[in-house]
């Protein structure tokens, strides 16, 4: 099993051009095997009020949820660098409201970081909660909870103004104290500039090439259904392996072709004791 990577081996990749691969997860099975798998970092993501909780966005997840799922899976990877996703409202009200519920996800669930959305008009929160001793990673482009704001989950930095607030919002990430940034949804051209411009790792889900790539589990597996982004692509298709699996089940239960005898436990005593003692019943 490969040693637990810290803070040092993604600055050093970056500056090694060697690609960090990572993924979400969200319990226990998944972070075992990204783990096993020899997956580089995991991100808790608040992702999972989609991908686990059934929720319509990102919104409504509570802090509760996010310490609950980073429980989860840093006790399916205990020698994985792990990202706890600040949710909406935990760090939007103040300062010191984000240094707290930071602070939460090391203590309560062991993270090693926490990561949270905005550039320049989150830059201050950046700044507090790296001067606690706690490790951000920023996240620009699309913000999937500001998405009201943006009109919807959509690309952006795709015209030059645009582009450019993109590229003012990394700089003021890093500034602010960031130690890595995720970049979502841009175009390759801007990302791959802002990864030269920047000294800390830039990381991309669906912005294409920088310092290494991000996917959700769910999407990868194919155990997501409601919608596809572009960015994803899908290596597994979990959803019909389950239901087939599932609707075999059924059938065998139905049919009595389940459970057989491999299934079952067997006395332990001669059987006639088991008949004289089940006619004390009747
Ligand atoms: N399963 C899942 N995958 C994700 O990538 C993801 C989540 N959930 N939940 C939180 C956010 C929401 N994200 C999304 C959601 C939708 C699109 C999407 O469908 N985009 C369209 C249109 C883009 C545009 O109009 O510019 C696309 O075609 O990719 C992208 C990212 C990314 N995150
Ligand atoms: C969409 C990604 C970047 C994320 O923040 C999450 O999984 O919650
Ligand atoms: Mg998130």
């Amino acid at each position: 099993m490969a040693k637990k990577k810290s803070i040092l081996d993604f600055y050093r990749m970056k500056q090694e051009k060697q690609q960090v691969a990572w993924i979400t997860a969200y319990d226990f099975p998944t972070a075992s095997f990204a783990e096993a798998a020899g997956m580089d970092m995991l991100l808790v993501g608040d992702s999972l009020g989609m991908c686990v909780l059934g929720y319509q966005s990102t919104i409504p997840v509570t802090m509760e949820d996010c310490i609950s799922h980073c429980q989860a899976v840093r006790r399916g990877a205990p020698k994985t660098w792990i990202i706890g996703d600040m949710p909406f409202m935990s760090y939007q009200s103040s300062d010191q409201q984000a240094v707290e519920n930071a602070g939460r996800f090391l203590k309560e669930a062991d993270t090693d970081c926490i990561k949270l959305e905005g550039g320049i008009r989150i830059a201050s929160r950046i700044k507090a909660i790296t001067e606690a001793g706690i490790a951000v990673m920023g996240h620009i482009g699309l913000t999937p909870q500001s998405s009201g704001q943006l009109g919807g989950h959509k690309a952006q930095g795709r015209d030059v103004n645009n582009a450019r607030a993109v590229i003012k919002d990394a700089l003021a990430v890093q500034e602010a104290g960031a130690y890595a940034i995720l970049v979502e949804a841009v175009p390759p051209e801007v990302t791959g500039f802002i990864a030269d411009l920047l000294t800390i790792p830039v990381y991309s889900i669906g912005a294409g090439p920088c310092d290494g790539q991000l996917l959700i589990s769910a999407d990868l597996l194919g155990q997501f259904q409601a919608f596809t982004p572009k960015f994803v692509k899908k290596y597994a298709n979990v959803a019909e392996i389950a239901t087939k699996a599932f609707g075999e089940y059924i059938e065998e239960v139905r049919s009595g072709a389940f459970p057989t005898d491999d299934h079952v436990y067997h006395i332990i005593e001669p059987e006639e004791d088991f008949q004289k003692m089940f006619k004390e019943f009747n």
